[in-house]
């Protein structure tokens, strides 16, 4: 895979606070790549740090080998929405494509194209107070995509979007990716992030601490959990081999059973006792969000275990 971006080691001071720590990750062509953390990890200060808003203390940051990294092969869709207020929804998408050196005509052509996409039909010359949050934030996506950028970073883009923008604003951040465009993306939203991110890297505190393929964080993070339906009595599932911990619905119907990493799925179900009530169940692993809790919160055993490096 070409790489596109790299950031390499980087540090960060606030006064005398560190706030980023030897930070390392790549960005490669046509894929998507999410930066995960909790509040205060240092996400959007990396992402400026990228952007040359504000430059790393250590280390460095380079764009296709070269220490420079060029703003108009950049799209940026920063965490802050807004976009000045007394304009033209046509005349702010041309003027920042303009900023980037797009030709006007191409640019005009597209903007006209995605409007449509992200129904905006329409609204060219509306003035973009006159739009509501989500218009605006659709406004500032295309703004970010249209001059057609070999990376995009995208912090936060579904904050705020109801569920059909969101599915609007997830097709096109796939299709970009499958077109080739770098991508960049910050979310809180676990189960997004899951089913569209090939590649992620968490970052907690300023420092790394999962950095791989979803596959590869899955295998290594994502404990089995079993989900059991039918009446059953706590103790008896605490007992059971290789369980960590048992989550119960109010009256004992449903059970999840959280498990050791190295259990064997067939083994282990093999060996539960007859006298548990199944009525259904499902074996699987935890989720992005639950791993994010579990490292966020200091609760996941291959983090503690200093097992970090993907
Ligand atoms: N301009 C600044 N001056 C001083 N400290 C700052 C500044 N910007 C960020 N910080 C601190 O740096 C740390 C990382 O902040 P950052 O905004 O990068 O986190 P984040 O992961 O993007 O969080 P969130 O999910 O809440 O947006 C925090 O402790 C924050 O208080």
């Amino acid at each position: 895979m070409e790489k596109i971006l790299a950031v390499n080691s980087i540090g960060k001071f606030f006064k005398d606070k560190k706030v980023l720590d030897q930070i390392s990750f790549d960005v490669h062509k046509g894929e998507i790549m999410a930066i995960l953390g909790p509040n205060g990890a240092g996400k959007s200060t990396t992402i400026r740090n990228i952007m040359g808003i504000m430059y790393p203390d250590e280390g460095s940051i380079s764009f296709h080998g070269r220490k420079e990294v060029p703003r108009n092969k950049i799209g940026y869709l920063p965490e802050e929405r807004g976009l000045y207020k007394n304009v033209k929804v046509m005349d702010i998408l041309l003027y920042l494509a303009d900023l980037k050196d797009y030709p006007l005509k191409k640019a005009k052509e597209r903007a006209l194209d995605y409007l449509e996409k992200f129904d905006l039909k329409g609204k060219e010359n509306v003035s973009v107070e006159e739009l509501s949050k989500g218009m605006g934030q659709k406004v500032q996506f295309i703004a970010s995509i249209l001059h057609e950028p070999e990376m995009l970073i995208l912090d936060e883009p579904f904050s705020g979007l109801d569920p059909v923008s969101q599915e609007l604003f997830k097709e096109e951040i796939r299709n970009l990716a499958n077109q080739g465009t770098a991508i960049l993306l910050s979310s809180h939203q676990m189960n997004l992030v899951e089913e569209m991110a090939d590649r992620l890297f968490m970052i907690h505190k300023g420092k790394k601490v999962i950095y791989g393929t979803m596959d590869e964080v899955k295998e290594q993070y994502a404990n089995f959990k079993c989900t059991i339906k039918g009446v059953n009595d706590r103790s008896l599932l605490d007992d059971l081999p290789n369980v960590q911990r048992v989550e119960q619905n109010e009256g004992g119907t449903t059970s999840v059973l959280y498990l050791d990493n190295e259990v064997h799925p067939s083994a282990w179900l093999k060996n539960l006792p007859e006298g548990v009530n199944i009525q259904e169940l499902i074996f699987d692993r935890i989720t992005l969000h639950e791993i994010f809790i579990q490292i966020a919160t200091g609760k996941n055993l291959a983090v503690e275990a200093g097992d970090l490096d993907a």
